[in-house]
């Protein structure tokens, strides 16, 4: 019999719920075997692009004197553990099989040529203060143990960080997910973009998501593959950037190109619905008209509005984060972090190269209904440290630490190396 990993079992949800025994639960994992599961014309510009098995009972054990916790149900395998009427709603409606995996025609929020100057990478790392490990408290971490599942893990995680902001609602509102293997990682991030797409389809009718550049394609790279290819229901989604390098779409550091050619030429989203900046204008001309671009589709009602902020709320924003703590084209003491007024902004002295980018600003990412955050390998260790550390000052508080959503969950999808300095790992 093929013999399937350890597999973290232990849900926040369900550790939180497991009050007085919360302190002793540190990671949870079980043995188990394998199974089978199976608007308008918003933007000007029009560009060619590339194109339920059962789970044996778990088996708990101790490790290093760690206590270990009893997975209240079984794992159900995807499409989407329904959470809810609606997201069992956006179960049935998810598969489509007449979709495929056709080239792409990507329509932009414009259309060709810039500068490519770079400059040098002035070692962001540097700049996060390496400060001892420390523990972390009344947090909960579960993990993995292999290299290979045959599934998505319901990896679940830890809660309160208590960091920027420190307040106990946003300390709630965050989920902290480790993952012992990149493998592991993408195939939650799948189900995680998986199943919030279909709730969102199923409630709206529509999948409104943001791009980062940077490592974030490549974790994302399970969404074109079985089972999630043929589940996701494509033609709902509109893609957008977080942040985009004012390069032309088919240069090497193009975010619109790192996309197209690792996610969006091998899934089946209409080309009108894929967002790309204009890279025929300056920085500044491409940030506002990706702002207009954005207005038109709010007006057209594909992107919503937060009620809370007046500022669009979009589904999903993927943000990466830079050694130095920046996420987006938000960079420690930038003054485009302080914007509270615009959608989407540019700089033009970016520390990481290429220097000209566009950028959604903190008011846009934090109105999103749900941000994940990916995160991985030891360079970022010493900001994840400080963005998990208690002892906040709002005065040096880095990019990350400002990802505070005003509704929602916060969830970071991490590796050991970049929470390496968090003591109770
Ligand atoms: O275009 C960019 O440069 C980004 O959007 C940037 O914010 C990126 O996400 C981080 O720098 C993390 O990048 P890595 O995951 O590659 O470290």
């Amino acid at each position: 019999m093929e013999h399937t990993p350890l597999t973290p079992e232990i849900t926040l949800e369900q550790a939180l719920a497991n009050k007085g025994k919360e302190k002793n639960i540190k990671m949870a994992f079980s043995l188990h075997f394998p199974r089978h599961h199976g608007a308008g014309e918003p933007c000007p510009h029009r560009e060619r692009g590339g194109a339920n098995g059962e789970r044996d009972p778990a088996v708990h054990r101790d490790l290093d004197g760690i206590k270990w916790s009893t997975s209240p149900h079984p794992l159900v395998p995807f499409p989407f553990v329904p959470p809810s009427p609606a997201a069992a709603a956006a179960a049935a409606v998810a598969v489509d099989a007449s979709m495929s995996a056709s080239a792409a025609v990507s329509s932009t929020c414009a259309a060709a040529s810039s500068t490519t100057s770079r400059r040098s990478l002035s070692s962001p790392a540097s700049r996060v203060q390496a400060t001892p490990r420390r523990s972390l408290p009344s947090r909960l971490v579960a993990s993995r143990t292999s290299p290979r599942s045959p599934v998505v893990p319901p990896v679940y995680a830890t809660a309160s960080p208590g960091g920027a902001g420190g307040t106990t609602a946003a300390a709630a509102r965050k989920k902290l997910l480790i993952f012992d293997a990149e493998e592991y990682l993408a195939e939650s991030l799948a189900k995680y973009t998986a199943r919030l797409s279909g709730e969102a389809v199923a409630e709206r009718g529509a999948f409104t998501v943001a791009l980062s550049g940077g490592s974030l394609i490549k974790a994302l790279r399970k969404l074109t593959e079985s089972p999630y290819l043929e589940a996701v229901e494509w033609s709902k989604w509109h893609v957008f950037w977080v942040d985009e390098r004012v390069v032309p779409k088919d240069h090497a550091d193009s975010n619109y190109k790192l996309a197209m050619d690792g996610l969006l030429s091998k899934v089946p989203i209409p080309a009108s619905q894929i967002y790309a900046i204009n890279d025929t204008l300056s920085a500044e001309g491409a940030a506002d008209e990706y702002e207009t671009c954005l207005k038109q589709l709010v007006n057209d009602g594909v992107v919503a509005i937060s009620e809370v902020t007046g500022f669009p709320k979009l589904d999903l924003m993927l943000l990466g984060m830079g050694p130095d703590g920046h996420v987006a084209s938000l960079f420690p003491g930038h003054p485009v972090v302080n914007e509270n007024l615009k959608w989407v902004s540019y700089i033009k002295d970016s520390p990481k190269p290429p220097p000209e980018r566009i950028t959604f600003t903190f008011p846009l990412v934090n109105s999103s209904a749900h941000i994940a955050l990916v995160v991985t390998g030891a360079g970022k260790a010493g900001a994840v440290h400080k963005a998990f550390s208690d002892k906040q000052s709002s005065s040096d508080l880095l990019p990350v630490e400002m990802v505070s959503q005003q509704e929602g969950v916060l969830t970071w999808f991490t590796d050991k190396p970049a929470v390496s300095m968090l003591s109770s790992i």
